[in-house]
């Protein structure tokens, strides 16, 4: 209602105005300044407010959603959704709860001190297509919330009330929010109604430090570095560097390099970007890809090794085992078709871009993971210090590490098995997947001693397996050796 009467006096206004433009030539010019006072006084009078806009998308950085708009959504949602008559509603937290918010075109009021503000909230169409906001019509839907109040409270809105909501609506957000894990999207889907650069769904891991298994003392130093991390703005900013940091996790498969991203994302509280790097066409739009995710952040690239070979831009190949060599063929295999599929073109200068390029310091306070089983592989460009800052090594399951896989899966702090255990842990190689596959109880029979009694078969039977390998390989020589005699006798 105020709204509309607001809305009516200001095209009173607007029409004196109108009238004043087009008969302003019979006016003598003398006049002019003075008419023009008077209608501004009359203004005051007649429509003594003042409108703020606050746009979805600003127009120089239409890539980026406003921060201060989604804080007065938040603001808004969570103070005035009980004076709204429409409101929409998005369900969040596993389908738990409803947060509700001002539909389009709705009004409300809020008061602070004493002093009325109106909200508005409204959209705008546009027949320029971008990325983000499209209608499916050929034009781009853009969304803003317009804030009217009395023109004698201007200083105040603007800085003290403006200043408790973009705070208030910022600290709901901390409270409410709901961290995502993202992928990226094939460019052909980038315009379109719903299409964006990235999807994403909630992300809800449950790794943690705590149920991490690895050398106690390995784990400390990573969690020291995140959490030094996580804390250091004003430092990176005094030592000019950009707020982000590079982690290289390899190791053999099952040891644990997903589940230390989620583990790491859940400590931070951040969300996740799982980069694939066979669906991105190029260079380009690898660096738009970046552009597009927010701060507090880590984007993974996985099997990176596969993507440097393809290259053809490595400086050094060191040579694997036979069976090494023949995953890493495979896995290339495969990457190569889905690049050739997807029309992949990313170079080893594009990532090295991606990594530390200037666009890579557009947002802040972000991880950027590789993940890779062959270390050894990769380019030294890729992995030095200042672009990998730390690299940690996730490997076969040690004791220490097994006493935190028996605590999750058996609930168990110590037992008689766990000196077998320990013995034949270091006389074998086992992923810590595989330990924690045989201490997962199967059945209502299987107890805490079956569970352990199951491992160490399993131990056995891995270190009696690596046995007779090596017999062969050893007596592979010494046959082919007698073959040779034998045939240069005959
Ligand atoms: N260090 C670990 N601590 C706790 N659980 C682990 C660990 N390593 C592996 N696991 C268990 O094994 C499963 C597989 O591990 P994960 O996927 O993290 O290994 P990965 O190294 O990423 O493997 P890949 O190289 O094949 O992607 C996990 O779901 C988790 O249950």
């Amino acid at each position: 209602m105020m709204m509309m009467m607001m809305t009516q006096l200001a095209s009173t206004f607007a029409g004196l105005m109108f009238f004043f433009a087009t008969f302003r030539q019979f006016i003598p010019e003398e006049f002019h300044g003075h008419i023009r006072r008077y209608l501004n006084k009359l203004l005051t009078y007649l429509y003594p407010y003042i409108e703020i806009t606050f746009h979805e998308y600003q127009e120089e950085t239409w890539y980026e959603r406003s921060n201060a708009y989604a804080h007065i959504e938040r603001y808004l949602s969570t103070n005035s959704s009980k004076f709204v008559k429409r409101l929409k509603a998005n369900v969040v937290k596993d389908c738990k709860s409803v947060v509700l918010s001002m539909d389009d075109y709705e009004e409300v009021i809020d008061e602070f001190n004493g002093i009325e503000v109106w909200w508005s909230s409204g959209k705008t169409f546009s027949q320029q297509r971008s990325w983000f906001s499209y209608n499916g019509g050929g034009g781009t839907e853009r969304r803003y919330y317009k804030l009217t109040c009395k023109r004698k409270h201007r200083d105040f809105v603007t800085k003290v009330y403006m200043q408790r909501v973009l705070d208030e609506g910022k600290a709901i957000g901390v409270r409410t929010r709901q961290r995502k894990l993202y992928t990226n999207n094939k460019s052909e889907n980038w315009e379109g109604y719903q299409w964006k650069m990235w999807s994403h769904i909630v992300f809800e891991h449950p790794s943690t430090f705590d149920t991490f298994a690895m050398d106690p003392k390995k784990k400390e130093e990573i969690l020291n570095d995140l959490r030094m991390f996580s804390r250091s703005k004003d430092y990176y900013k005094k030592v000019g560097k950009s707020w982000k940091r590079g982690y290289l996790l390899y190791g053999p498969p099952g040891t644990g390099k997903s589940s230390m991203i989620a583990a790491m994302a859940n400590l931070l509280e951040y969300d996740i970007y799982d980069l694939e790097l066979a669906s991105v066409k190029d260079n380009t739009e690898l660096r738009k890809l970046l552009i597009d995710t927010s701060s507090k952040s880590i984007i993974v690239i996985e099997d990176i090794d596969c993507l440097l070979d393809l290259t053809g831009q490595r400086k050094e190949k060191k040579e694997g085992s036979e069976e090494e060599e023949k995953d890493l063929t495979v896995k290339k295999a495969k990457w190569e078709k889905d690049k050739d599929k997807k029309g992949s073109v990313v170079t080893l200068s594009g990532l090295l871009n991606f990594v530390d390029g200037l666009w890579s310091t557009c947002g802040s306070e972000r991880l950027i993971v590789f993940t890779t089983n062959y270390v050894e592989k990769l380019d030294p460009a890729l992995i030095r210090r200042g672009r990998m800052d730390m690299h940690i090594e996730l490997s076969y399951c040690c004791f220490e590490a097994f006493k935190v896989l028996a605590k999750n899966y058996l609930d168990v702090d110590s037992h008689e098995l766990f000196a077998t255990i320990g013995q034949l842990l270091e006389e074998t190689n086992m992923t810590p997947a595989d330990v924690a596959e045989n201490l997962m109880p199967k059945s209502d029979e299987e107890n805490v001693e079956t569970c352990l009694n199951k491992l160490i078969i399993s131990l056995k039977n891995a270190k009696e397996e690596v046995r007779l390998e090596d017999t062969k390989e050893e007596a592979s020589p010494k046959a082919e050796e007698e073959e040779g005699k034998n045939s240069e006798e005959n």
